[in-house]
């Protein structure tokens, strides 16, 4: 963990070399505050814009999630930044258009089976999320059905060759494929000298090692892993952390600050 000494030396060095320094963040819980519905969340108050005064002082911005990538675009409007969806198996490209990892791809009527079913045969209680390659079944309103959908997604896991994984008070049925922040966050990272991550789930966790991981093995390589430490937070994410910080609220207060200390002062 970084103090306000460290913290005041880390915008030192983003600002000595901010054109190649990136700042990634994870969606849920780091932009956005939790909430039961994950179709009405929206980022928190002052998120877009501190990261649209970013966007203008450092190299690249990056929004890394388990959403969809279509989504991220919707809640991100017109922001000049890059948005990787479903860790990584999907993106936007420069045209604005949503591209997909090809070796996913042949699952994407599989999904819309397991969408089906979800509905038809689930609990109405348990909200189901369709991600074009992924389908969400959600029991943060209905934490009772736990054990149901645990059992009815492991059992459509073995039926159709997906997998099953949990999540935050969700289980994801996704294909069967290992891809983790940590991938995108080593690819997009590869020209840069100084990163910062935000994250809050243990799904951010490959990110923050895989750029403590570059620091170690690069002494000029920076690397500041922000962990948005709420009540579900789990320890490995602190762990991976320089600094936690408690909500999207102070996620914008500290962006704030490295937006001050990188704009450029007039005399
Ligand atoms: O990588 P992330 O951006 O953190 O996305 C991870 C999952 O986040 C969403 O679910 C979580 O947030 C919901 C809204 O606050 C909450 O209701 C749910 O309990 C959480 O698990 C999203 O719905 C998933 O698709 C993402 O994979």
């Amino acid at each position: 963990m970084i103090d306000d000494l460290q913290l005041t030396t880390a915008l030192e060095t983003t600002a000595r070399q901010a054109e190649r320094c990136g700042f990634f963040f994870d969606f849920d819980g780091t932009l956005s505050p939790l909430q039961d519905n994950p179709a009405t969340v929206k980022p928190a108050e002052g998120a877009i814009t501190a990261i649209s005064q970013l966007a203008a002082l450092v190299g690249t911005i990056a929004v890394i999630s388990g959403r969809p990538a279509g989504f991220l675009h919707q809640q991100t409007g017109e922001l000049p930044i890059s948005r990787f969806g479903l860790y990584g198996m999907e993106w936007i490209d420069e045209q604005g258009e949503i591209q997909t990892d090809p070796e996913v791809e042949p699952f994407l009527p599989v999904f819309v089976e397991i969408e089906r079913r979800a509905r038809a045969e689930l609990d109405p209680s348990v909200l189901v999320e369709f991600k074009r390659l992924s389908v969400g079944l959600h029991f943060r309103t209905a934490p009772q059905q736990e054990g149901g959908i645990t059992e009815w997604a492991q059992k459509i896991a073995a039926e159709y060759g997906v997998r099953a994984l949990p999540g935050r008070m969700v289980i994801e049925l996704a294909p069967p494929v290992h891809r983790d922040k940590g991938a995108v966050v080593r690819a997009i990272a590869k020209d840069l000298s100084c990163v910062w991550y935000f994250g809050d789930d243990l799904g951010d966790v490959p990110a923050m090692l895989a750029l403590r991981e570059r620091a170690e093995q690069d002494p000029g390589f920076t690397s500041v892993n922000v962990a948005v430490a709420n009540t579900e937070t789990v320890e490995e994410v602190v762990a991976a952390a320089d600094i936690v910080v408690a909500s999207p609220h102070d996620v914008v207060a500290l962006l704030e600050r490295v937006v001050a200390a990188l704009r450029p002062t007039t005399a």
